[in-house]
């Protein structure tokens, strides 16, 4: 397993031809990224986008064809970069017209169905080399953790995979499918589902958390609305296929919904001793061995990205239940979860994810005061109620393969929220920047940021 940023030599001779079939946001920034190194780039989106693209990319040394058999024909290491849903049906158009002896591989989130694609569709001699990179398309890829997944695979191959993509200058991990798709499950798909509760939540109960007092607390309650926003102005299908087509996913998900309701339940039946035991444990269990590393995240940066107009004073804050961060770490605790140990496959959202929610867990008076608040403070009841019914909502969209019912969940709260998503998504994207560089700093990496 290799973690350095890898810096690519100008000197090198980049004489592979990459093909990108599926010119998204994803697919653009690999064909910009890697022709921006030097190397060939062929690329194609559906047909009936070729004119449109190929005045876009004229003048660039991107090369845009018709279709993926022509990309196919022509490219050394084809990179499938379409929706995760339709990865058997492209393969299975496109896989034949592989250029013998080429090398295949995908961009989608979850390994399993793309891997089985690939086996399926493509011709024996043919390699299979995938990837994915853990950030979305504007997120500064310096850093960030890219996995490489060499599944029927020599060393030469697997060598020019790893030299081609060394241009994101990303921290490279070697993962098997199944181990890039058990630590994702957590990294990203029940994150997820924290998240996108949220929103239902907050949309249920017909709020705008920033315009409500409650909310306008400061550290925590930003990164929450921020990164809700962030997400619901993402594409419903690249959250829909990393959840619904992982089978570890699944499984997570259901247990962070059981969690939420299992908590929930105690807190309205005021059994304080019971939940006070059983966060504790938890706690223990997720945290006992990182007490003394340092903290992944400060509340006084995080202060400074809220979409609200008011700011309420620290003094004069209200605790909160926070039922989406005690769930997480129940969940983490009853899988047998260590967040840490999946550091290797973080998102920049995991990462304030696990740092808001370390940050609670290793403040005993943050902690206590949840705890006290769950049991004796009904003013944030209502929003736990929706809450509840929304990560059990989720849960079920998920587990039932429900594409069209997620589509529809997701959408629903998504035009709710799109006023605010411009803004959001410029405040999302300043805080990310603001942690990850002031991280790198304290890390003592470069600062890339
Ligand atoms: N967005 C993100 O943050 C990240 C996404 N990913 C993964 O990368 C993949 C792409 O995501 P993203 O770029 O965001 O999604 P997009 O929807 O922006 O891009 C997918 C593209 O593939 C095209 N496509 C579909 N079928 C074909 C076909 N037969 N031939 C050629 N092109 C086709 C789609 O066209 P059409 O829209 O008409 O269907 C679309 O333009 C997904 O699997 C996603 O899970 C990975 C990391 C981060
Ligand atoms: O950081 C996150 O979790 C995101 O929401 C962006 C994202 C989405 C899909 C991926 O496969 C990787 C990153």
């Amino acid at each position: 397993m290799s973690t350095e940023i890898p810096i690519p030599s100008p000197a090198d001779t980049q004489d592979a031809t990459v093909g990108i079939i599926g010119m998204g946001d994803m697919g653009r920034l690999y064909a910009r990224k890697i022709s921006a190194a030097g190397w060939k780039v062929t690329a194609c989106d559906r047909p009936d986008k070729y004119e449109a693209l190929k005045a876009e990319f004229q003048g660039s040394s991107i090369t845009i064809l018709e279709n993926g058999h022509l990309v196919s024909r022509c490219s050394d290491y084809i990179i499938y970069s379409v929706e995760a849903e339709n990865i058997d049906a492209v393969v299975r158009l496109y896989g034949p017209s592989t250029k013998m002896g080429a090398i295949v591989g995908g961009q989608t989130s979850c390994k399993a169905p793309e891997i089985a694609a690939f086996e399926r569709h493509l011709p024996k001699d043919v390699e299979i080399i995938s990837c994915h990179s853990l950030h979305g398309p504007k997120v500064d890829s310096r850093g960030q953790p890219l996995a490489i997944i060499p599944h029927r695979a020599t060393p030469e191959g697997t060598a020019l995979i790893t030299r081609i993509l060394s241009c994101f200058r990303s921290k490279t991990v070697q993962l098997s499918a199944r181990e890039h798709d058990r630590i994702t499950a957590d990294t990203q798909a029940v994150t997820h589902a924290a998240f996108l509760s949220m929103g239902t939540a907050w949309h249920a109960n017909a709020q705008f958390p920033w315009e409500v007092e409650r909310y306008n607390t400061g550290g925590i309650e930003n990164v929450k609305i921020n990164i809700m926003m962030r997400i619901y102005s993402n594409k419903w299908h690249v959250y829909a296929g990393l959840a619904i087509l992982n089978p570890a996913a699944r499984d997570q998900i259901r247990a962070y919904a059981d969690s939420v309701t299992e908590l929930f339940k105690l807190m309205i039946s005021h059994k304080k001793q019971e939940f006070s035991d059983r966060i504790l444990e938890a706690g223990r269990a997720v945290f006992g061995r990182h007490r003394g590393s340092p903290l992944l995240l400060r509340d006084d940066i995080l202060d400074q990205y809220s979409l609200s107009s008011a700011q309420i004073p620290k003094s004069e804050r209200r605790p909160n239940s926070h039922l989406s961060l005690l769930a997480m770490v129940d969940c983490w605790w009853k899988l047998g979860i260590v967040p840490y140990d999946h550091m290797i496959c973080e998102t920049p959202l995991f990462r304030l994810w696990l740092g808001v929610v370390e940050y609670v867990y290793r403040d005993k008076r943050l902690l206590e005061e949840c705890i006290e608040t769950a049991m004796e403070d009904d003013t944030f009841r209502m929003d736990d109620l929706e809450f509840t019914f929304a990560a059990r909502g989720w849960s079920d969209a998920v587990s039932f393969g429900d594409f069209e019912g997620y589509r529809k969940r997701f959408e629903k709260v998504q035009t709710y929220f799109a006023p605010r998503v411009a803004e959001a998504t410029r405040l999302g994207n300043e805080m990310i920047a603001k942690i990850f560089e002031k991280t790198r700093d304290e890390a003592g990496e470069e600062n890339t940021a």
